[in-house]
């Protein structure tokens, strides 16, 4: 099957058609860079706003009424993760109006943006496949098998109906008999506040007494890994704040920013020093509790530029619900923002694809390189922040890298990888629905390379049956799609599951990199062995 791209156009192919003038943003839809300037100098734009400052090799190549996301950029800092700080990769979302004459179609305005509950609108087929999973830990298998003293109920006593009716351990009893000694059973909040304590440091660390029903104290710190364990990645970021306490006392909710299977997140303020958060707010009756503690570990150890970075956690008093604290992404997510440019017909060029595939593959390659694989990569995973840089976050789903296979099947259906279908075996980020090409192939051409409004056995079908999506020029639209990004989208949507290269072929592509430097394949952090089995 092959897809019509939308590809940028090259503007030098249409004579009369004046240079473009990139003033806007996305701001006015609904995605603003509030205060670009702020930012600067923290973070240079990768995205220039005027041909003044495009070198004729990176004039944004497009013509006519589309208006199209397109960035020059800046020289490559190589840096290998093995051993420096990671790229600072991003990107500058400024758009253009190309509409000559024309009003621009997208104004910077002040303020914070308003992507707001883009997950609402999500189809079934994109929509997380959560692992039915319960009690997993070492300490529940212990507890399950009888060796573990007794349990409270789930939700810390909050709501003992689930070890009352023995639904986890079969041994509910029938009425009439002598009553029979309570079953044995797990607290499941054990974990959780296992977790929680653990998202401490040294002496700040938060004892499971002092996280139950009360306000955690769980920030992490710069130093809260073991030096082994510590990346450059993490040493070069800047420094974190000090470590603070949260609570829905000092908090207040300023609007919703989506909702997905894992939970609500909300915008908020720290009312002490008004600081603006995103706090993910899961249920913990609703969520299985080992995906909790999953995402509780994997968010408090992560520190990379593009993984969003987690400032603490609490849970709510009655145990039912438990707060992450994350760095608030004022761009918000990738499916947001692609749908606000569907609306106004924008696509995404070349380069701006490039970098927002570079940022996705440098969190992947660093989380990798900690073992450990997301699996649940799609649009709405993907964040952009106030200066533009590209943070993958929800790890509801994720997983540990176990010799370089993932056994089990979950994610988004929709962004899954064909090798999930085609084979029971797969490597990392393979089964995890790791497909730059779906997330950046779908951006580029701002639809689905495959259908996906049918029922999920056809999407499978399709997926795993059909030709992989390609690039094709379409010269009367005036689309021209360059060879390196045919190329890559080639290599990343193989049709054979074998020739899948992941990541570290993916982010080694020119494409990815905006063909402005190598990046060394050690320095991703990624094993050898993991990078064969890819
Ligand atoms: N740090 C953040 N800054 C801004 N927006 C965020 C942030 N974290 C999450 N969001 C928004 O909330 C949405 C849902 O977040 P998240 O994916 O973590 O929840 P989830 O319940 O695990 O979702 P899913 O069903 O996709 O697994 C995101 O798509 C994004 O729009």
């Amino acid at each position: 099957m092959s897809v019509r791209p939308m590809g940028p156009r090259s503007r030098s192919d249409r004579p009369g058609v004046p240079p473009l003038s990139l003033t806007g943003s996305l701001s006015s839809m609904g995605a603003p860079i509030p205060d670009p300037l702020a930012t600067a100098q923290q973070h240079p734009p990768i995205f220039s706003t005027g041909h003044s400052s495009v070198s004729p090799s990176d004039t944004p190549r497009f013509v006519g009424p589309i208006p199209t996301l397109n960035t020059p950029i800046p020289p490559l800092r190589p840096v290998p993760i093995g051993g420096g700080a990671p790229r600072h990769v991003g990107l500058k979302l400024n758009i253009s109006s190309n509409m000559a004459g024309n009003a621009p179609l997208f104004q910077q305005v002040a303020g914070p943006p308003h992507i707001e509950d883009a997950s609402t609108t999500m189809s079934p087929e994109e929509r997380t496949i959560r692992p039915h999973e319960t009690y997993a830990s070492p300490s529940q298998a212990r507890a399950r098998s009888g060796s573990e003293g007794l349990g409270t109920s789930e939700g810390g006593g909050a709501g003992g109906s689930r070890s009352a009716g023995g639904d986890m351990n079969g041994n509910g009893h029938a009425g009439g008999a002598p009553a029979p000694s309570p079953p044995l059973v797990p607290d499941p909040m054990e974990d959780i506040r296992a977790a929680l304590s653990k998202m401490g440091t040294g002496s700040q660390n938060a004892s499971a007494s002092q996280l139950d029903g009360r306000p955690a104290v769980t920030p992490p710190t710069n130093d809260r890994s073991p030096a082994s364990d510590r990346t450059s990645s993490s040493a070069s970021l800047p420094p974190l704040p000090p470590p603070k306490e949260f609570s829905d006392d000092v908090l207040e909710e300023l609007s919703r920013l989506g909702e997905g299977a894992g939970g609500a997140v909300h915008k908020v303020r720290d009312k002490r020093d008004d600081k603006i958060y995103a706090r993910k707010t899961i249920t913990t009756r609703e969520v299985a509790m080992r995906q909790v503690v999953r995402e509780l570990n994997i968010i408090s150890t992560t520190q990379h530029v593009n993984i969003v970075q987690c400032f603490g956690a609490y849970m709510s008093p009655s145990s039912s619900e438990v707060k992450i604290m994350m760095e608030y992404c004022d761009g918000g997510s990738l499916e947001a923002i692609g749908k606000k440019m569907k609306e106004v017909g924008a696509v995404v060029g070349e380069r701006t694809a490039g970098r927002i595939a570079e940022g996705v593959l440098q969190g992947l390659a660093y989380l990798h390189s900690k073992k450990t694989i997301h699996r649940d990569i799609k649009p709405s995973n993907i964040l952009v922040s106030r200066d533009g840089v590209i943070k993958l976050c929800d790890f509801g789903v994720s997983g540990e890298l176990v010799e370089s296979i993932v056994g089990t099947f979950t994610g988004t259906l929709i962004y899954m990888a064909v090798s999930i279908f085609a084979s029971s075996y797969a490597g990392p980020e393979s089964n995890s629905s790791f497909k730059p090409e779906r997330v950046s192939g779908g951006k580029y051409t701002n639809r689905f390379p495959f259908p996906s409004d049918v029922p999920t056995f056809e999407v499978i079908l399709t997926i795993s049956k059909s030709e992989p999506p390609k690039l094709e020029d379409d010269p009367d639209a005036g689309i021209m799609w360059s060879d390196e990004m045919k190329d890559f989208i080639k290599q990343a949507t193989p049709s054979d599951a074998s020739r899948d290269a992941g990541p570290s072929m993916d982010i080694d592509h020119d494409e990815a990199r905006g063909a402005h430097g190598s990046v060394d394949k050690a320095g991703l952090g990624l094993a050898s062995s993991e990078t064969q089995t890819f």
